[in-house]
């Protein structure tokens, strides 16, 4: 079995080409605008959504047929057509300049494949089942969304913010480690699903206190 190697690829500012128009195109052009990609969709019929994106300046939409000049400068490239001729020139073509491509109709043909993701902040989690069942992974995110509420968003923060400080004031590494596995298994989760700041707080300083120098 092939192993696919799991990575966070930052998009901000990077060209993205999406070819078509169609419900999986905008499905996937939402999440590359999300990640702030510089996003080109070439299609001659759009969704409403890929539209109304275009006509507020948030993509470049070129209202024709695929031509392999529209591969210039990208970073990464969806062939999302419902033709699989035009899908596998797109492939074709990207193979021949070593881009990534991801082929909507064709997992065996696909370079990377998009995971169902939740975010919570900072936090993202990243589900695949490597082609085999797309359903599946969109079960298994509305289970971790459940789990993982939107408390997890304001842990994020906190954890950060606590983590660049501890980073300056503690050199020692061993009690920087500490410090952190006391806060990631504390019930500060709880506190914060209960809005029991003051609690959460109280929990921060012993972590951290009983540790500076
Ligand atoms: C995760 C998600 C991300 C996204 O697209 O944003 C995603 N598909 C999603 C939904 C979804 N896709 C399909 C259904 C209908 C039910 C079903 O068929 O199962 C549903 C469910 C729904 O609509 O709820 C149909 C489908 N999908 C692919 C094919 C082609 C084929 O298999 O041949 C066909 C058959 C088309 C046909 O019937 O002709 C292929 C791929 N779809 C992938 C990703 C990649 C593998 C991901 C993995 O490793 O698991 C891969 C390989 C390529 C890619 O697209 O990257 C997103 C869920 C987002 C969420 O809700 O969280
Ligand atoms: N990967 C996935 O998650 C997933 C999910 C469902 C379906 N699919 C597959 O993806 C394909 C697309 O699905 P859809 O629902 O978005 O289809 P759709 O029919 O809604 O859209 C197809 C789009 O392709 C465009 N197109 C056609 N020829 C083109 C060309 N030469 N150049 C550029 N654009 C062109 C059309 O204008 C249209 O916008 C389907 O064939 C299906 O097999 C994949």
């Amino acid at each position: 079995m092939e192993m696919l190697y799991p990575i966070f690829v930052k998009l901000a500012g990077r060209l993205c080409l999406v070819v078509g128009g169609g419900q999986v195109a905008e499905r996937k052009v939402g999440s590359l605008l999300e990640c702030g990609a510089r996003v080109i969709v070439v299609s001659p019929e759009v969704t409403p959504a890929i539209k109304e994106w275009a006509d507020q300046g948030k993509l470049e939409l070129r209202r024709r047929a695929y031509h392999t000049s529209d591969l210039a400068g990208v970073f990464l490239v969806f062939a999302a057509t419902n033709r699989s001729e035009i899908n596998r020139q797109v492939t074709e073509d990207c193979l021949a300049r070593n881009l990534a491509v991801n082929v909507a109709d064709d997992p065996d043909a696909c370079n990377f494949y998009v995971p169902s993701v939740i975010r919570r902040g900072k936090l993202a989690i990243a589900v695949s089942t490597g082609g085999a069942s797309p359903a599946l992974a969109a079960r298994i995110r509305r289970l971790l969304e459940r789990q993982f509420g939107p408390e997890y968003q304001e842990f994020m923060e906190i954890l950060a913010d606590v983590r660049s400080q501890v980073l300056q004031d503690v050199t020692d590494i061993e009690q920087r480690r500490k410090i952190f596995s006391h806060l990631v298994e504390s019930d500060i989760i709880e506190l914060l699903r209960n809005k029991e700041y003051d609690q959460v707080k109280e929990r921060i300083k012993n972590a951290y206190c009983g540790y500076r120098r």
